[in-house]
């Protein structure tokens, strides 16, 4: 995070759900972030291992605002989203003396997003959050909407709650030392904005693959601002995923599955952008989606690195895999397609032809690869 004051204002999304609240892009957030603290007496701050300069910066901008303040290192990665971290995050809160007038903030990837949304969750039945999202993937997805959680023996993020945050620090300075392969990884969920609502981002992908990709360039923080808008529109209306939120798993049904397979060594971009392509020739041998859209997905996904394709011999372990979804109705699979460019619908009970023709068309000849850098 540059300790430099703002050259340019922020662009701030609201979020307008029950407790709205403002999710805020810039470079030089600080003063922002100590201002939005000020009304708490103890801060506690969870961060990633990378992360610990920017985490005692803010530290000691808090004491010098007069707030006691901690920084809290967790595991990095998912190591960070296991109940023993859990565990110990809630005996830290219980000795720095956490209470609900107080704050706790996040700083790091979505892993460390998910972590801290979920303690500030469970920490006396709730208390204030803010995060402060350092990857591309945790600014665009992790770090708004309110999903927390953690990982148990039974899967992934299948402990957790819905806890909101008070504010979203977006600090595009972050970016800058993210690893490629993770802004790659975050670029998928992008693309996802693109195809389920915001036409725009592809066309802005599009016109300059690379300098979506430059984390210092201009627009990767327009392609930001407009993913998180999206999210921002869906999230605002349907919290609780009970029917619109669902469009944001667009590609995750097959994506989960693989990332599954694969025993999570496979970056979350990664399985949901093969997820997209899944799902793209899904509808358009459905007759739901038109060429142009379907081809659009392999085209674009791959320009900026992506993989779109997988082990043609997977697919009886994918679809057991996929049967344990969580949006699944009545025992039937239930997956987010398009009807056309941002147009987002729902298959159930998808027909088994057309679920296989759909998978040979993303696999013929595809063996595994056990490497490459998404891995
Ligand atoms: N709650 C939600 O709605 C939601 C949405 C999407 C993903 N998620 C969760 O987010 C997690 C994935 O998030 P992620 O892709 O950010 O992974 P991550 O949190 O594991 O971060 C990836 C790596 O980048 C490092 N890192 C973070 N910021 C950095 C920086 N500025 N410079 C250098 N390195 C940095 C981290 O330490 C880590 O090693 C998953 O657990 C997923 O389930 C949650
Ligand atoms: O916020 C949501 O809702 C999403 O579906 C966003 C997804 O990109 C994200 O991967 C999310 O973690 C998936 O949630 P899950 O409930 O399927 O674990
Ligand atoms: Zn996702």
């Amino acid at each position: 995070m540059s300790t430099e004051p703002n050259t340019n204002e922020p662009v701030v999304v609201e979020v307008r759900s029950e407790a709205p609240y403002p999710v805020i892009i810039g470079r030089g957030l600080l003063p922002e972030i100590i201002e939005a603290c000020a009304s708490s007496r103890t801060v506690a701050i969870f961060y990633q291992p990378p992360l610990a300069q920017t985490a005692e910066a803010v530290r000691e901008q808090l004491e010098a605002a007069g707030i006691n303040a901690h920084r809290i290192e967790i595991p990095d990665a998912e190591a960070g989203k296991d109940l023993a971290v859990a565990g110990f995050c809630w005996d830290v809160l219980g000795k720095i003396g956490v209470n609900r007038k107080d704050t706790i903030v996040s700083l790091g990837g979505g892993a460390a997003t998910d972590l801290a949304g979920f303690v500030a969750a469970t920490w006396m039945r709730g208390v204030r959050v803010i995060h402060i999202p350092t990857t591309l993937l945790a600014m665009v997805d992790a770090a708004v909407g309110g999903k927390t959680g953690i990982n148990t023996d039974a899967g992934k993020n299948l402990v957790g709650s819905f806890h909101e945050p008070a504010a979203v620090f977006i600090d595009t300075a972050t970016l800058e030392t993210v690893p490629r392969n993770e802004l790659i990884s975050g670029m998928a969920e992008v693309v996802k904005c693109g195809f389920i609502a915001d036409p725009e981002i592809l066309d802005l992908i599009e016109g300059d693959p690379e300098a979506a990709l430059d984390p210092s360039g201009d627009l990767i923080v327009e392609l930001i601002r407009r993913s998180v808008q999206v999210k921002a529109d869906v999230v605002g209306q349907d919290l609780k995923e009970s029917g619109l939120r669902e469009i944001l798993n667009y590609g995750h049904t097959l994506g989960h599955a693989v990332e599954r397979r694969e025993q999570y060594r496979w970056r979350h971009g990664a399985a949901i952008s093969v997820g997209m392509c899944f799902v793209a020739e899904l509808a358009r041998f459905a007759g739901r989606l038109d060429d142009a859209t379907a081809d659009r997905h392999a085209a674009i996904l791959s320009s900026i690195g992506l993989p779109t394709d997988y082990d043609e011999d997977a697919f009886p372990r994918l679809l057991e895999l996929m049967a344990g979804d969580k949006k699944n109705h009545s025992g039937f699979l239930r997956l987010v397609v398009l009807d056309g460019l941002g147009k987002p619908a729902r298959m159930e009970a998808p027909d088994q032809m057309l679920m296989t023709a759909a998978y040979a068309a993303i696999s013929e000849g595809r063996k595994p690869s056990g490497g490459g850098i998404l891995l």
